[in-house]
């Protein structure tokens, strides 16, 4: 395949690609939305500027402090970071080596699936094992997308 199907539309492997990174990299993005609004519900800032003019409920100035809610959105959205990057530079190498599309497919919405689950997980919470099956699948998934495309290279032949 030339290299303009292979990053086009035309390329079905790449475009089921576009789609579900997407939905990754928003579910992260929204991580950010998330955490916004559990700062504004628990009143939890950690800068001082940030706080300078708010006024807690007795009439003084709010005071500085973390709340667990802010904290555990932080958690996945940092999780999600660790994870979802190399799935996303992972990928796009993967799918530079034209794999098969049953296959790709397989591997996109396995990784998809584990990480809405491990948000869902993580932020409900689920009783563990839940968010480390879902951690796990999303992992073992990247690392096998990574073996496939240093393998189609011929690295280990
Ligand atoms: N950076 C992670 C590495 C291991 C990991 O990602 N574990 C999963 C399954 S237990 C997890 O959800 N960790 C919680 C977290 O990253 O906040 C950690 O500190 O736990």
């Amino acid at each position: 395949m030339g290299v303009e199907q292979l990053w086009s539309l035309d390329n079905p492997v790449f475009k089921a690609f576009i789609s579900y990174g997407m939905v990754v990299v928003l579910k992260t993005m929204a991580m950010t939305v998330l955490t916004i609004r559990q700062r504004i519900a628990h009143q939890a800032f950690v800068n001082p500027e940030d706080t300078a003019s708010m006024k807690d409920k007795e009439g003084g100035r709010l005071k500085v402090t973390a709340h667990d809610a802010v904290e555990r959105v932080r958690r996945c959205h940092l999780n999600d970071l660790e994870n979802v990057i190399p799935f996303f530079l992972i990928g796009l190498l993967y799918v530079s080596t034209s794999p098969d599309l049953s296959t790709a497919l397989l591997h996109f919405r396995v990784f998809t699936g584990a990480r809405l689950f491990h948000s869902v997980a993580y932020l409900l919470p689920l009783p563990q094992p839940s968010r480390a099956l879902g951690f796990f699948a999303g992992y073992v998934t990247t690392l096998s997308m990574a073996y496939r495309a240093i393998a189609a290279t011929g690295f280990f032949f």
